[in-house]
């Protein structure tokens, strides 16, 4: 039965905001679809870098369209002398969200947008920088090394993993991570990329969307929520202290950060792909922990409340097992929605009028200034 906000339409919940053809989301008959394809096939087929062309150019690459594209982000690593001199100034006490964010406005006065004819360049750069740029500050930051960004990776996935480990990660770890990137692409007008529309709305540039979108992405109701899940199953000693703490909380009407979604009813059809992954982490590490606490929590949780596991509830364990620092875990999801954001904008900005709802008022009725001495 619909509870009292989705009858008010609290949050805007289930009103149509405007048209995409990117994705649909909770389709009858398909969970989630990228231009037409399923999300699942997708992560069980391509690269990131062929599902970011998909989304951004229109249809997957075919072999020469996908070399030529690796190539290109594979040139646009290297970051700015100006944007590391902004990134060593940044404590290790920082947030990484906070992190891209500067990084990303600031890379938005070094190499501003000046027209719209650029944005495809924007959005490839964004794409080939973002990893290199967070793990940068991160090993800077914290273990005083300036690591190298310009790396052999063949790929986003494996950029990632090589400029914060400094190594050429295993093939294992790429997978998993292609399959993560591709999981959190692209998903209709969630709120950090209605945030990247109502932005590009005002024809503002592509970096002030992206910028705005971060900030929005950060939120423990939303990307934050990966991260909140780890510390939640990390105080798990084992899947019947998972029950009990999980009870508790329940109990006490506590939220439980990576279940529960805005606009699926039943299951978040990435949670099955991304669960795999994590069981076969787990077993490729020899310590189950953290994927068996996981599985009792989705039983829990189901059986207790009929709350499922969203994206973001089994990428906790997943990165966990590929030994990513927790607080690293929301700007991957950065580094991956980078694909949609811009997507959404240039869609936006090829048929746009200003984003500008109106609001029901609530406060006092007409009344008159007093002067000051009288109040
Ligand atoms: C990639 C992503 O961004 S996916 C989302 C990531 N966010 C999270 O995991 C945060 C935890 N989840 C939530 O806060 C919510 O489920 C959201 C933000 C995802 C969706 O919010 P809404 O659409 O407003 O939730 P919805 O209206 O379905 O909630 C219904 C009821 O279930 C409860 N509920 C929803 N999710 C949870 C949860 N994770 N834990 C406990 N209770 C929950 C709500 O409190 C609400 O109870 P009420 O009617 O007594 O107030
Ligand atoms: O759609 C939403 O509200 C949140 C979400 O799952 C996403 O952005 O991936």
């Amino acid at each position: 039965m619909a509870n009292a906000k989705q009858l008010t339409g609290a949050g805007l919940r289930g009103q149509v905001a405007g048209k995409t053809a990117l994705s649909t989301v909770g389709k009858t008959g398909s969970g989630l679809t990228y231009r037409g394809y399923d999300v699942k096939d997708l992560a069980a087929t391509c690269s990131f870098e062929e599902v970011a062309h998909l989304i951004l150019k229109g249809e997957l690459p075919n072999e020469a369209e996908l070399a030529a594209y690796k190539a290109k982000l594979k040139s646009l690593r290297s970051l700015p002398q100006a944007l590391k001199d902004v990134l060593e100034r940044i404590p290790a006490s920082a947030h990484p969200m906070d992190v891209m964010r500067t990084g990303c406005s600031m890379l938005g006065n070094l190499e501003t947008e000046a027209d719209f004819t650029q944005q495809q360049d924007a959005s490839d750069r964004m794409l080939a920088i973002f990893p290199g740029l967070v793990n940068y500050w991160y090993n800077y930051s914290h273990h005083g090394k300036r690591v190298e960004v310009e790396t052999d990776a063949d790929s986003v996935a494996e950029q990632f993993l090589w400029t914060l480990h400094g190594k050429k990660p295993s093939a294992l770890h790429v997978e998993v991570m292609q399959a993560s990137l591709i999981l959190y692409a692209e998903h209709e007008f969630n709120a950090s990329t209605f945030t990247a529309r109502v932005c590009a709305s005002t024809l503002s540039d592509m970096h002030s969307c992206v910028t705005g979108a971060i900030g929005s992405l950060r939120g423990p109701l939303h990307g934050g929520a990966n991260e909140a899940a780890m510390e939640l199953i990390e105080k798990m000693a084992n899947p019947d202290d998972a029950e009990q703490k999980l009870l508790g909380m329940l109990e006490r009407k506590e939220k439980i950060m990576g279940f529960g979604h805005a606009v699926y009813a039943e299951s978040d059809p990435r949670n099955a792909v991304i669960k795999q992954w994590s069981e076969k982490l787990a077993k490729a590490n020899g310590d189950t922990r953290l994927y068996d606490v996981s599985v009792r929590c989705e039983a829990v949780m189901w059986r207790e409340k009929k709350l499922f596991c969203n994206a973001d509830f089994f990428h906790a364990s997943a990165y966990n097992y590929m030994a990513i620092p927790t607080k690293l875990f929301t700007p991957i999801f950065v580094c991956s929605r980078l694909t949609g954001w811009a997507a959404h904008v240039m869609e936006q900005r090829a048929d746009n009028r200003i984003i500008r709802p109106s609001a029901d008022y609530v406060g006092v009725e007409p009344r008159s200034v007093k002067p000051i001495a009288e109040r």
